[in-house]
């Protein structure tokens, strides 16, 4: 099997009161291993729902969603923290690090949630701090980094546990036009090294454009770009 993520007839809406809002009508989605793919939509189209339901953290109403070959409507509460940690990886705009910790441990702490031992743990998330050009940033906290280099933690914070699937939302939102390149040329070469798949969310059309496959989000309608 080599599809890391199916996705079929996802629907999402929102009931308050009288108000109903359709978020995702009939989304399907297939990723394949290796594939990056990216997601461009106007603000409130849909694009952070449907990341929630293919990262297992939101219910579809109806559809179904397969990572790695698991149904996850199948998936207990236990069962779906499990998927995520060894397959999935997350990376969000504003990093969502912990500010107490540096960045060796930030990048070290899901190995240590898998129960690696720390000596472990700390080895291979300075190896991997090394490989995103961290390698003299070791021990500062997030409050003492530049937004471009938080956000080189935050990649390898999800890339420490080689997760089949990576999913981002706007990895390069706040970032001057320099730094995105260089986010967008460090997760390229990640995912050619690792062959780790990508959705990635994005409002930045040059960098959906230069991914593997571009999808629109209009209105909760997921299309292929043209
Ligand atoms: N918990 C909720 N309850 C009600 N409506 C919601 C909820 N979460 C999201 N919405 C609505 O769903 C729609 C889609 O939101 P979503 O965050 O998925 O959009 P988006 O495309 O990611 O937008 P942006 O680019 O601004 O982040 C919006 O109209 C939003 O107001």
């Amino acid at each position: 099997m080599n599809n890391v993520l199916e996705a079929s007839q996802i629907c999402k809406t929102y009931r308050d009161g009288q108000q109903v809002t359709e978020v995702l009508h009939q989304v399907n989605l297939t990723i394949a291993k290796a594939q990056m793919v990216a997601i461009v939509g106007s603000s409130g189209s849909g694009k952070s729902t449907l990341l929630h339901i293919l990262g297992t953290l939101d219910t579809p109403d109806s559809g179904n969603v397969q990572i790695a070959g698991q149904q996850i409507a199948k998936l207990s509460a236990n069962q779906k923290a499990s998927l995520r940690n060894e397959k999935l990886g997350f990376i969000y705009q504003f990093h969502h690090l912990l500010m107490d910790f540096t960045a060796v441990e930030n990048v070290a702490m899901p190995l240590l949630i898998r129960g690696q031992a720390p000596v472990e743990a700390n080895a291979a998330a300075t190896a991997l701090l090394s490989r995103v050009g961290l390698a003299h940033r070791l021990t500062h906290k997030p409050s003492e980094l530049s937004g471009g280099e938080r956000q080189r933690v935050a990649i390898a914070r999800a890339l420490v546990t080689k997760p089949a699937l990576i999913l981002a939302d706007e990895p390069t939102g706040n970032l001057d036009q320099q730094t995105a390149e260089s986010i967008y040329q460090l997760l390229r070469e990640l995912n050619r090294e690792f062959a780790t798949s990508f959705v990635v969310v994005t409002h930045d059309r040059a960098l959906a454009a230069r991914l593997d496959k571009h999808y629109l989000m209009t209105d909760g309608r997921l299309e292929p770009a043209p």
